[in-house]
């Protein structure tokens, strides 16, 4: 990318967005900034009470002003609810446990707001995601996990193709976030103070519950003791719950150090299974999954081999032995057993730190 290209970088109103936008233009690009807005006030009122939303396009716009760029504000409601209010209404209503994080990567900032920076000129995309893009010497282009690996945000990236990579920037990811700050602060951007959990109004910022209940009317039934099949009380509808879960049962275990943890979801019957928690728990722990609709960055993996897996965001990566099988899926070992990987779940596979894509636990 040459230095006179025109970047878009996409500005959240964030401390690391608002670092890339500082660090590029530094570099001496031709920057702008957009806000993305993704959810309608009107139809999120009940459940976006607490997100920030207009307070993060004002910081936004005051960093663009600092900065001296260009800041718009992209209405992308309409995309949003598409692409992926919609995915997690439907993943709910089918029982699974959706990703709308690693979805919101894939269809909106790499989707439909590259598209609309491609289609108004710019070269280029540019986040505050904690990752690295190396160009291979074959034109192509690889996703490395960010340098620190506290913030390393390549999981959510899993999905995200080569294409999309192609244009796409990450100027913080090769530092780690203390200096991230220390940058913000010594040129003093106006948010540099601004608490990380701030941000964005995407489903990781909304009480999932409030969503479900606006989405999905509830549907109870019993929980049930797995083994047994004891009744042991009602639910509000299966959608509320996943694999794994142990918070909002609402089943005491009257028995000390044991806990109620969701060990299944019967469809059939509609019952929520529950079970105490321990390692031998029927369909708690598994080593070995299929994983479905597989995504790859760079070249498909298409025989067997060792790879790196990252079960999950905060899981640490771990070896796995990967056995492609037919139409996009494969087959997974890992060495010891994992505990809850639900259905609709990304597992984000590696070779070291380069992220080679990822799949659907089915
Ligand atoms: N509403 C938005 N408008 C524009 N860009 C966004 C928006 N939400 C997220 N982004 C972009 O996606 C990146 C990663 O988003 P994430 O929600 O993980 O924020 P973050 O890591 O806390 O970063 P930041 O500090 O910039 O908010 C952000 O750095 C930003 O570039």
């Amino acid at each position: 990318m040459s230095q006179s290209s025109r970047i878009l970088v996409a500005l959240s109103g964030g401390v690391d967005s608002a670092v890339a936008a500082l660090l590029l233009k530094q570099q001496g690009y031709d920057v702008s900034a957009a806000y993305m807005r993704t959810w309608m006030n009107e139809e999120g009122s009940d459940i976006l009470a607490d997100c920030p939303w207009e307070e993060d396009i004002r910081q936004a716009k005051a960093v663009a002003a600092h900065l001296g760029i260009d800041f718009e504000v992209v209405n992308l409601i309409q995309d949003y609810r598409e692409r992926v209010v919609q995915y997690l209404v439907d993943g709910y209503r089918q029982g699974i446990t959706p990703n709308p994080d690693i979805m919101c990567n894939r269809e909106m900032k790499f989707g439909v707001f590259r598209d609309y920076a491609r289609r108004n000129g710019f070269s280029a995309v540019a986040t505050g995601h904690y990752c690295r893009r190396v160009e291979n010497p074959d034109g192509s282009c690889d996703l490395l996990a960010g340098l620190d690996p506290n913030k390393d945000q390549s999981y959510f990236l899993a999905l995200v193709r080569q294409e999309q990579l192609r244009d796409a920037l990450f100027p913080i990811g090769e530092l780690l976030k203390p200096r991230v700050r220390k940058i913000a602060l010594e040129n003093q951007l106006p948010n540099a103070a601004r608490k990380d959990s701030q941000g964005i109004c995407f489903l990781g910022k909304v009480n999932i519950n409030d969503f479900l209940r606006y989405y999905i009317p509830d549907r109870p039934g019993k929980i049930v003791r797995a083994g047994t099949g004891e009744i042991l009380g009602e639910h509000r509808g299966l959608h509320h719950f996943t694999l794994g879960q142990r918070q909002g049962i609402g089943v005491p275990s009257n028995t000390d150090n044991e806990h109620f943890v969701v060990v299944s979801k019967d469809f059939d019957t509609n019952h929520l299974v529950i079970a105490f928690d321990h390692h031998d728990s029927p369909g708690l722990w598994g080593q070995s999954f299929t994983l479905e609709r597989l995504s790859w960055v760079n070249q498909p993996v298409d025989e067997q081999r060792t790879l790196q897996a990252r079960a999950r965001y905060r899981d640490p990566p771990v070896e796995i032995n990967f056995q492609p099988v037919e139409n996009g899926r494969a087959k997974i070992n890992f060495c010891d057993p994992q505990r809850a990987l639900a259905v609709g779940q990304v597992c984000a596979l590696y070779d070291g730190s380069t992220l080679l894509g990822g799949g659907f636990y089915s």
